[in-house]
């Protein structure tokens, strides 16, 4: 499902880029690859295992659905002052 991660909580409000880091193989699962939509267009993910995506937190994304096996990835959120 597509979303931002700016939450309206005093913490999450504060998030300022979103890391993801890729922790399965990509043979591991088929769908779930991370899509980020910088402007009109939608770009895919690395699905390389060890591959890290960043983009700002504001930016709309979402991971398509997992359709077999499983994966496993890693979020990390740097926060500080909103982009202006
Ligand atoms: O698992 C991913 O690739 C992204 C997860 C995500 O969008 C999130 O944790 O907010
Ligand atoms: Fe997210």
């Amino acid at each position: 499902m597509w979303h931002s991660d700016i939450g309206g909580g005093p913490i999450s409000a504060k998030r300022k880029l979103t890391l993801v880091l890729q922790l399965s193989p990509s043979g591991d699962y088929e769908g779930g690859t991370l899509e980020v939509m910088p402007g009109a267009q939608v770009l895919e993910a690395s699905r390389a295992q060890g591959s890290v995506t960043v983009f700002p937190s504001f930016m709309l994304h979402q991971v398509t659905p997992v359709r077999s096996g499983v994966r496993h990835s890693l979020t990390v959120w740097a926060h500080g002052p909103a982009f202006r």
